[in-house]
């Protein structure tokens, strides 16, 4: 069985391949259609729709997944927010969230002036790429929960549905 992930992002590779071991992960780029850095549940929510649907129709495979890392505000606190879809071949979609952990407040202000949260960590830490490493989510769980970590969650959440439905 054939799966594409919407995202060369290496810690959803990783995610996708650990929950998938028996199948074949690619890795593709698509466009996720919503902004950048999506900005509430319903925006990252959507854009890991986009992103599973656009996998799946970009080459023959029986799934399509889409993993999308955005930010929210719930009651003037920032947090990070976490979401993925499951397309299969025959149309079904199954979504998950992941977990959503607290930013720095501080970090709005530059959101709104357009900068994506993967450039604001990397000021913030110091460190280079924490995208494609242990994430926000790792740098502020003191490398507790890495990025990969959570997403592998994710999809075993969307594996766990799909098994459960398709019975
Ligand atoms: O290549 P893709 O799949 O797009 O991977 P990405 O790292 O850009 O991840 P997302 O598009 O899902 O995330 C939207 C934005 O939020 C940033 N982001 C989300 N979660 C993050 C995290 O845990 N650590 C650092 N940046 C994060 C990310 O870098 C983007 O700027
Ligand atoms: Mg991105």
């Amino acid at each position: 069985m054939k799966l594409i992930l919407g995202s060369k992002n290496p810690t959803k590779i990783r995610a996708c391949k650990a929950v998938f071991p028996e199948h074949e992960v690619i890795g593709v780029s698509v466009a996720s259609n919503v902004s950048p850095q999506p900005s509430t549940d319903e925006e990252t929510r959507q854009g890991s729709i986009n992103r599973a649907l656009a996998s799946i129709s970009s080459k023959d495979a029986d799934m399509g997944v889409g993993l999308e890392g955005g930010v929210m505000l719930l009651e003037g606190r920032l947090y990070l927010c976490n979401w993925g879809a499951l397309v299969t071949s025959n149309g079904d979609i199954y979504t998950a969230s992941g977990a959503r952990i607290e930013l720095p407040i501080d970090f709005v202000p530059e959101l709104n002036s357009g900068k994506e949260l993967g450039e604001i960590m990397e000021a913030y830490s110091k460190k280079e790429d924490v995208r494609s490493n242990e994430g926000a989510v790792g740098i502020f769980t003191n490398d507790i929960v890495d990025r990969s970590e959570m997403f592998t969650h994710v999809m075993q959440l969307l594996r766990g549905q799909m098994e459960y439905w398709s019975r």
